[in-house]
């Protein structure tokens, strides 16, 4: 089983974590800016999970992928930074509660230590993979969010994809039949916790959306 064996085995699954109204919406700049301030600042906490999510990967992965990894984290730890100044500017506190939906997705990852490490690195891939794909529907992008579907569209993200794709799969061919069965559902959760991190920004019911004041 290959990581694009995934993508073909749940095609329907994976059309809903990477396409939505909410992306529609940064396209065609129809999005309510509360849904977008409210998924900025929830996504700022999911990639501060994310970044500890990865450095438990990178203690247990093989030597082949300790370089792969140790790039993403880098980029993760700058990514917290653009965060932190896109919400400056947009007058947003990041000090927020996690939104359920955020809160079951981060304990998810939290959960998948204790999984293969094959799991793990395939859900990785999936999660990247479907900003990927997501925010490159979303583009051109309207101008208020042009930055944002740059962000995620960039050669270099693209690589990174693609590296943990090769990963993933060289895992997985590894692997026991348990171990690629724990990486499909791993793949299934990623997909499903995607659409739901949608749902939330366009839907969530907090009382400020973490706006200051
Ligand atoms: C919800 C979510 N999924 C994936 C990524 C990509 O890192 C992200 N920043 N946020």
């Amino acid at each position: 089983m290959r990581p694009r064996d995934l993508l073909a085995r749940h095609q329907e699954l994976w059309r809903g974590a990477t396409r939505h109204p909410f992306l529609d919406g940064v396209r065609e700049g129809t999005l309510p800016r509360r849904a977008f301030e409210r998924w900025l600042v929830q996504d700022y906490l999911f990639v501060r999970e994310g970044l500890a999510f990865q450095a438990r990967l990178l203690a247990r992965a093989p030597r082949r992928d300790q370089r792969l990894l140790i790039g993403g984290l880098v980029a993760l730890e700058e990514e917290l930074g653009w965060f932190e100044e896109q919400a400056r500017r947009r007058n947003l506190d990041l000090d927020a509660r996690p939104h359920p939906a955020n809160a079951a997705y981060c304990g998810f990852l939290a959960g998948l230590e204790g999984e293969p490490y094959a799991a793990a690195l395939a859900a990785l891939w999936a999660l990247e993979r479907a900003y990927l794909e997501a925010w490159r529907g979303a583009a051109p992008g309207h101008p208020e969010y042009r930055e944002f579907v740059e962000h995620w569209t960039t050669p270099e993200f693209a690589d990174y994809v693609s590296g943990l794709e090769g990963a993933a799969e060289a895992a997985l061919g590894e692997a026991g039949e348990g171990a690629r069965g724990r990486a499909e559902e791993a793949f299934v959760g990623v997909a499903r916790f995607e659409r739901g991190f949608w749902e939330m920004a366009l839907e969530g019911t907090e009382e400020n959306g973490g706006r200051v004041g």
